[in-house]
């Protein structure tokens, strides 16, 4: 039996009354861009961080890579190869996009004090790579906090690589960027996603978004998955239509 990237088994948490996760399996494989999509409040998020650390279920284990690394501190998970983007990107935003890069790779080698001699570091080259990758190497000397919010979304994602992670979990990838923003964003990053060899899993309120840039989409409503597939059974369905997609054009 081959081993998937990643494996939830019936992960529970609860937040007083809430059953943010209730019973949650779900497996992810290697090579294929999953789509989270649900409800607001369904426990998109608290899935998310159960899987890099952030969160101890109260029940269930998570495997990667065939190890449970459910108890492990998120650090440990990261080395093992498991990034996260977030949301609202989590940058130095006085540093420039390379410095931003430069202290990620300190995080990784290890090293102390990552905001000294940042100018003699030997990965400058590699980082360039990186940010090339992502359609940002003309700002790499940018401060982060003159960068439009698709452009700091891009070096946000950088980051994540230069961490060389095998599987990439983002919130929202696109929010906060313009709509007419938003499907050249994506192209990049699904295209450097690709090319660095990492899989990723993001959750999505875009349904546009999903439907051209998932290759499976995963239902969560209520703690749970509900149901699983490709977009374009996933988008037509009844339930979806009512209890997704609805809500999200409400
Ligand atoms: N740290 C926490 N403390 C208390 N309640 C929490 C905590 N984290 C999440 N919750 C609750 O758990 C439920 C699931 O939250 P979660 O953020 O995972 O949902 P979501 O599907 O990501 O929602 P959204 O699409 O609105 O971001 C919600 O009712 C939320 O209020």
């Amino acid at each position: 039996m081959s081993t998937h990237l990643l494996e939830a088994r019936d992960l529970e948490i609860r937040f007083g009354g809430v059953v943010a996760a209730d019973g949650v399996n779900l497996t992810i494989d290697e090579g294929k861009n999953l789509a989270i999509i649900g409800p607001n409040g369904a426990g998109k998020t608290t899935f998310l961080n159960i899987c890099t650390g952030w969160l101890k279920p109260s029940r269930g284990q998570v495997f990667f890579l065939g190890e449970d690394v459910t108890r492990l501190p998120p650090r440990k998970i990261v080395q093992r190869g498991v990034a996260r983007a977030f949301q609202i990107p989590q940058l130095f935003s006085e540093h420039t996009a390379m410095e931003n890069l430069l202290i990620a790779v300190s995080a990784r080698e290890g090293r102390q004090s990552p905001f000294l001699q940042m100018e003699a570091q030997p990965e400058r080259d590699e980082m360039r790579e990186l940010l090339d990758l992502v359609g940002c190497a003309d700002v790499a000397d940018a401060r982060v906090d003159a960068l439009s919010e698709g452009r700091r979304k891009l070096v946000d994602i950088a980051v994540a690589l230069a961490l060389k992670p095998r599987l990439l979990l983002m919130d929202e990838p696109t929010s906060g960027v313009a709509s007419s923003e938003k499907f050249e964003i994506m192209d990049i990053l699904v295209k450097a996603l690709a090319r660095a060899d990492v899989t990723s899993v993001f959750v999505e309120h875009d349904m546009g978004i999903v439907k051209n840039y998932a290759d499976e989409v995963a239902v969560w409503n209520a703690g749970e998955v509900q149901m699983r597939g490709t977009p374009d059974e996933i988008l037509a369905h009844p339930d979806v239509i009512r209890d997704v997609i609805g809500e999200e054009a409400a």
